[in-house]
């Protein structure tokens, strides 16, 4: 049965159909990028081809490709295994309703292997599924939420490309920061979001504008890992598709403007036992096993920090004093640190403030599982809580200035390497060079025509 929050068992997707309601079933994979990539089946297809098991064909490519959709040569996909198929079999506990596409369902996939029963290792839902099973078997859950923030051009996409992006008009004219008058002025889009992203299967919790002027940010019930993750990559997806259907463009990039704030994605997390009980809080206080996960986070955060800043942009973004986080340290309700601790008792969960908006949520809280794993397997003491203003504390480690720094940092990481596995490991490093060497030899920026054309 539809439970009303537009999520689908297979009766009531049935129902649907035979009243002739749905017609079209979306088959979706998230790609390395953190969007959803995939086919509009009819339902007869659905039916054979995802319904059976079977799944449905695509290219490996989806998991080696970049931006623009160039593949890459890697191992899981290249010239030498013919770009081969991977099938891409739904999870049916996404199943769900798409609310301003009526007549569709979505679904969410994992990869498999063409030829046997075997997922993709480097597909980014089994990244982080071995990551859950990781913390299982230590009879361990984790809770998240995603907090993303983005900005909205009043300006539609195809015209907003046709202008390279450059001088959008944003929603907004001057700093709306909490202001209700601005969100107001918004509330005939924010709203479409609010209401509509429930009946997706994503329950909201609030809406604000942010500091940057078309800035916005909307908040999200926390939830299990696996099912966090799937909903933060649908709410960007639904965002974005409500976004153009009103000819707005959202945009997810950590920093779009150097005179503007970024926009941030902090992670919350929780640390629960198997059978549902909180386990961060003791006497008043933080626990043990959750100082030791806390204390993995700070340990980690620059070995696995290419998870929580993974493009070019993202270390655009790492400046002081805009509340992103950059010292790493951890304080209480304190936004100058990269870790801030929020609630108490049950509530009781740590915020990771370094992800921009433009993270791949299932490496991001794959990366936080591992440190966090890593932090209680060494029994590691709760780390010293911060007090005072952290960007002005010259003794903390930052996280680096660049991609290039993040990249070797990654690979020099042994965690990274032992927790997601060396193909795994191979597969991001491969991907995330390939990145950078687009950019540091594929293009001459404004920038640099500006400053050495003449002058140099
Ligand atoms: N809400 C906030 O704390 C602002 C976060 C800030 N926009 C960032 O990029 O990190």
């Amino acid at each position: 049965m539809s439970n009303g929050n537009g999520m689908l068992d297979p009766a009531a997707f049935e129902e649907l159909v035979t009243d002739g309601t749905i017609d079209t079933v979306i088959c979706a994979v998230p790609d390395p990028h953190g969007r959803l990539m995939g086919k509009r089946l009819t339902v007869n297809s659905f039916r054979s081809l995802g319904l059976s098991g079977e799944g449905i064909h695509a290219s490996s490519y989806l998991f080696a490709s970049d931006l623009e959709m160039t593949p890459l040569d890697l191992p899981i996909s290249s010239g030498a295994n013919g770009w081969a198929d991977v099938r891409l079999v739904p999870d049916l506990g996404t199943l769900r309703r798409v609310p301003w596409e009526p007549y569709a369902a979505l679904v969410i996939c994992d990869a498999y292997a063409s030829d046997s029963d075997d997922l993709i290792e480097v597909s980014p839902r089994t990244m982080l599924r071995r990551q859950v099973e990781r913390a299982a078997s230590a009879g361990l859950t984790l809770k998240f939420a995603s907090e993303l923030e983005f900005y909205l051009a009043a300006q539609d996409p195809a015209t907003a490309l046709e202008r390279e992006y450059r001088d959008l008009p944003m929603t907004s004219g001057y700093r709306g920061d909490y202001q209700i008058l601005q969100s107001s002025r918004d509330e005939w889009f924010i709203r479409q979001i609010r209401t509509l992203m429930p009946q997706f299967g994503i329950p909201v919790e609030s809406s604000k504008t942010e500091w940057g002027l078309g800035q916005q940010e909307i908040t999200l019930d926390y939830c299990a890992t696996m099912e966090m993750a799937d909903r933060h990559l649908l709410f960007k997806h639904g965002i974005k598709d409500l976004a153009q259907r009103n000819k707005l463009t959202a945009s997810f990039m950590a920093k779009p403007s150097i005179d503007e704030v970024g926009s941030s994605c902090h992670l919350h997390v929780s640390l629960w036992s198997a059978d549902d009980q909180p386990l961060g809080w003791a006497d008043g206080g933080m626990s043990d096993i959750f100082g030791a996960f806390v204390a993995g986070q700070l340990d980690h955060a620059v070995g696995l920090g290419l998870m929580f800043a993974p493009t070019i942009n993202s270390y655009k973004r790492f400046v002081p004093d805009q509340f992103a986080g950059t010292a790493i340290c951890v304080g209480h309700d304190n936004r100058s640190c990269a870790f801030r601790l929020v609630g108490s008792e049950a509530s009781y969960r740590l915020e990771n403030r370094i992800p921009g908006a433009d993270i791949n949520p299932y490496y991001a809280y794959a990366a936080t599982i591992a440190a966090g794993l890593d932090g209680i397997e060494r029994n590691l003491p709760r780390p010293p809580i911060f007090s005072g203003n952290a960007w002005r504390d010259d003794s903390l480690e930052l996280m680096p200035a660049a991609l290039h720094g993040s990249i070797q940092h990654f690979a020099d990481s042994k965690l990274a390497r032992s927790a997601f596995g060396e193909e795994t490991h191979e597969h991001l490093l491969a991907f995330y060079r390939a990145e950078l060497g687009a950019f540091e030899s594929g293009t001459v920026t404004d920038w640099e025509r500006r400053r050495y054309f003449e002058r140099i």
